[in-house]
């Protein structure tokens, strides 16, 4: 039996745990919330994050404490808010076994450096990158815990790492791919939240599909023109961590990131959207992040900038949309 440790039990890191549990495996989730560790061990549930799910498998247990949590695990997984996840690692560098291989579940880009999840795991734990294996694609959680048919891409430089993960985690529900594209798999998990918040936005204002169409295909010409620039395999934008991702999340109230553009887009402020948040929308802190990228490689990026300027400077939705419409480029 393989001992999987899923670190962060919120809404994703649990219903991920449990497809971990129902594929076989022993799962230990570690949480820094004292409640949500009681709850799992005492009541098999996660009211606090997951509160669909009445019962979680037995074979799903939790912890607070870091050792107790990695010291026995054969495989690592970090369901952290991106902007945790390096100090949150720090911290159980000492007690990650030699051996074991680190999943990344996390969408998100490092607003203080600009890097990639990747980059931030593989440095705070100073991992090699063939212990490294990201997982993503279009998984909404609640779906994901109700068992609701879903599959994923892992990626790996080390194809029997990515392989290891996949099989870990497919089981009758739940289905996972592999690919060699780490860049490309992080770079659509992270900038498809940039656009779930401006096709929210422009949802919450009461445009329909057509703009919503229009913002979710020139999202996908940014990602992939910012993700080939680093070297990420083009074909990757057009698979499930992609185009699924996109159509998932941009489609659906269930997403964080979709639901606090649309809160923005009915008038909302910043910091009302933020405390009317089910979770971390990740979208937010990585707007910023994209934008300092592009200007480094190069390349515009006119949804991010013009995103960002709805997040830092609270300009409307029918403004977003006018600066995406003046924006110099011509060929599509
Ligand atoms: N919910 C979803 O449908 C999916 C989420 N993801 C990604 O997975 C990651 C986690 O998402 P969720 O679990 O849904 O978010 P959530 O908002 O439900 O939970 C966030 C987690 O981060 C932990 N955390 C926050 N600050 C921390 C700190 N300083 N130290 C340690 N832990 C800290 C919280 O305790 C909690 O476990 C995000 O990057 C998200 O984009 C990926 C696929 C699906
Ligand atoms: O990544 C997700 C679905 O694949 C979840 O999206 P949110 O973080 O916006 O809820």
């Amino acid at each position: 039996m393989t001992h999987i440790t899923v670190l962060g039990a919120g809404a994703w890191g649990t219903a991920f745990g449990q497809v971990l549990a129902d594929a076989g495996n022993d799962v230990m989730m570690w949480a820094r919330e004292p409640e949500i560790v009681e709850a799992i061990n005492n009541e098999q549930r996660n009211p606090v994050r997951l509160p669909v799910v009445e019962k979680l498998p037995e074979n799903m247990r939790a912890t607070g404490n870091r050792e107790e949590a990695v010291r026995d695990a054969d495989i690592v997984v970090v369901a952290i808010a991106a902007q945790f996840a390096r100090m949150a690692l720090e911290e159980f560098k000492p007690f990650i076994p030699s051996n074991a291989l680190v999943v990344s579940l996390m969408k998100g880009i490092e607003r203080s450096s600009d890097k990639r999840m990747d980059e931030v795991v593989t440095e705070a734990l100073d991992l090699p990158m063939n212990r490294f294996v990201a997982v993503s694609g279009p998984n909404l959680s609640k779906e994901v815990a109700q068992r609701m048919p879903a599959a994923a891409v892992a990626a790996s430089v080390n194809r029997e790492a990515a392989e290891k993960v996949a099989q870990a985690a497919t089981n009758d529900y739940f289905k996972i791919f592999v690919t060699d594209d780490v860049v490309g798999i992080e770079m659509c998990g992270s900038l498809k939240n940039v656009t779930a918040l401006a096709v929210g936005m422009a949802r919450g204002a009461g445009y329909g599909e057509n703009t919503a169409a229009m913002i979710e295909t020139r999202g996908l010409a940014e990602l992939t023109a910012l993700g080939e620039a680093l070297g990420a395999n083009p074909r990757t934008f057009f698979g499930l961590a992609g185009v699924g991702d996109l159509i998932a999340t941009c489609g659906s109230p269930l997403s964080r990131n979709f639901t606090f553009g649309s809160n923005l887009g009915r008038g909302m402020s910043v910091e009302e959207a933020t405390a009317a948040s089910n979770g971390v929308a990740e979208g937010v802190p990585t707007t910023a992040a994209v934008v300092a990228l592009g200007e480094q490689l190069g390349v515009p990026t006119p949804l991010a900038c013009a995103m960002n300027n709805v997040l830092e400077h609270g300009i409307s939705c029918a403004d977003m949309l006018g600066q995406l419409f003046a924006d110099g480029a011509l060929e599509e």
